[in-house]
């Protein structure tokens, strides 16, 4: 019967390193969306290189683990990994024929995947016998050519008929691994026996072979994520479908773990990332690490050096302040909208008043600079291309109706101009220090309006509002605010460097 989230058992091997045993089965249960739990059968001292030992304590241990667990709790699926000798595999073998699971996969797990033995030699014969116990085997090639006492496969057709071959020896289905194939393609297949006891079935599944050493523990992970997929769905195919392609994205994301220098384990939850809980700052943290490059070409800027050093043309000043002023226009709308979506009446307010502010600013600079550096006639107040581009992305992240995308969207307007505002204003303030005449800086006074206490605080509320709303957004939706964040903040740059280009 189908359990939403399944109680899975693993009796497997422990790997110290995390990557593979009951550490990748407790971690590919969670992923698959069970419950996961481990009754351990031995010790392995290994890393990505290598087992340097094995310890296995006494079956009579492991057969109290396994009477402690299913005394207590319904296990829905087991999945059955290292055994490590005949005294082990009697003990499972003796647990099954009591209790067992409704589903049943077994691993026949003999060499790991840097070569080093994990079953005693005189135990394959002991394996085969509990084979005829599982649903499901899920050896890889060598394995399968051990199990039928025949050479490993050396094509895929081969393959094929010796997982036939395993599935009429023992009675249970069998997936056969393209792990060890050579060349681009690295499919699966299941021989699958039918309810009613009936005819074999192959059902192939091809795959693209992803190019990685990091293959620490993908038959581990593999069986334990099919044990938990079948005990959802109760289909076989269904379930290798899903978990194949969860195994490929986390062999194609393992490079991020960068655990080991060997055969590395693969990313178990590459899927998940976006759920991950955030802490407070985190998310916005984020979105200013992701932007650093555009950041640095803002600072690198003729614009900042010029207006820093006072050397900046007045027309250039001009044209930069006739573009703000009808940027704080639109942006004011924008914040209006922000303020209409928040969730919150303290949000509210605060979007509201800033969405004031702005006009504020706006008349301000009419009156005071706009009057004292006038546009050469004609030009006056038209909109310039990236005032308009950038108004348009801020429209834009408006109407799609998500507060979300819409703090992200208006956010660096707050932190790129109050991080630009305090470096030109700390510079400022030393160079008037050392130098009396630094009083007559052309644009001083308004380098001066920049060290607004006000316009800090709003910035510090506008950045926590925005990582509130991170941190609660969906996966999904913090893609969208990191694109539309990213967006804004190269438009700033370009605002910054348009007077250069226009003026
Ligand atoms: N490079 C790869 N690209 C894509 N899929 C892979 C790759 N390597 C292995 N797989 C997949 O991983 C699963 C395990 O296959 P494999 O034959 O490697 O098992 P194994 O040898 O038992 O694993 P382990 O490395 O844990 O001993 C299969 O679904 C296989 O298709
Ligand atoms: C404990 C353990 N089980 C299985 C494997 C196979 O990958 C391994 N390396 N270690």
């Amino acid at each position: 019967m189908a359990r939403r989230i399944p109680r899975v058992l693993s009796i497997a091997g422990s790997d110290p390193s995390g990557g593979a045993g009951i550490q990748a089965d407790l971690k590919s249960i969670a992923a698959m969306g069970g419950y996961g739990m481990a009754a351990i059968t031995a010790l392995t001292a290994q890393n990505t290189q290598g087992v340097t030992g094995v310890h296995t304590p006494p079956a009579s241990f492991l057969k109290g683990q396994l009477e402690a667990v299913s005394s207590d709790i319904v296990v829905d699926a087991v999945k059955i990994g290292m055994l490590a000798d005949g005294e082990v595999i009697a003990t499972v073998g003796e647990w099954l024929a009591q209790s067992r699971p409704g589903v049943v996969v077994l691993d026949p797990v003999m060499v790991a995947t840097s070569g080093d033995r994990l079953l005693a030699d005189d135990a394959a014969e002991a394996l085969r016998g509990l084979l005829a116990h599982a649903d499901l085997v899920t050896p890889n090639l060598p394995e399968l050519g051990v199990l039928l006492d025949e050479p490993t496969a050396a094509t895929w057709e081969d393959a094929l008929a010796q997982g036939v071959r395993l599935a009429e020896r023992t009675g249970a289905s069998v997936l056969v691994k393209g792990g060890h194939l050579a060349g681009a393609e690295c499919p699966d297949a299941l021989v699958l026996r039918d309810d009613d006891g009936g005819a074999l079935r192959i059902v192939e599944i091809p795959g693209e072979r992803v190019e990685t050493r990091n293959t620490h523990g993908t038959g581990c992970s593999l069986s334990s994520a099919m044990a938990t997929m079948q005990a959802r769905t109760g289909d076989w195919e269904a379930s290798l479908r899903v978990v194949k392609e969860w195994l490929r994205g986390a062999l194609a994301a393992s490079d991020q773990l960068e655990v080991g220098t060997g055969h590395g384990p693969v990313h178990h939850f590459h899927h998940a990332e976006g759920t991950v809980p955030l802490a407070e700052g985190e998310f916005t943290a984020g979105l200013w690490e992701a932007t650093a490059k555009v950041r640095a070409e803002i600072d690198a800027l003729a614009f900042i050096a010029q207006l820093d050093a006072g050397l900046l043309p007045e027309s250039h000043f001009a044209y930069y302040l006739a573009q703000d002023a009808q940027y704080l226009n639109g942006f004011s709308r924008a914040l209006a909208r922000a303020s209409a979506l928040a969730p919150t009446e303290e949000e509210q307010a605060f979007w509201a008043n800033s969405a004031q502010v702005c006009l504020i600013v706006e008349a301000e600079l009419h009156r005071t600079w706009l009057s004292a550096h006038p546009l050469p006639p004609g030009e006056g107040f038209a909109l310039g291309p990236v005032t308009k581009a950038y108004l348009d992305h801020l429209l834009a992240a408006s109407s799609m109706g998500s507060y979300a995308v819409l703090a992200a969207a208006v956010l660096p307007c707050y932190w790129i101009y109050a991080a630009v505002g305090e470096e030109l204003h700390r510079r400022h303030v030393a160079r008037s220090a050392a130098n009396a005449d630094a009083g007559a800086h052309p644009y001083g006074a308004w380098i001066e309006t920049y060290a607004d206490e006000a316009f800090a605080e709003s910035t510090r509320r506008a950045i926590s509002y925005t990582d509130r709303a991170g941190r609660s957004a969906s996966a999904a939706e913090r893609t969208a605010m990191a694109e539309a964040f990213r967006q804004s903040t190269v438009y700033e740059r370009d605002f910054f460097d348009a007077p250069s280009k226009y003026a």
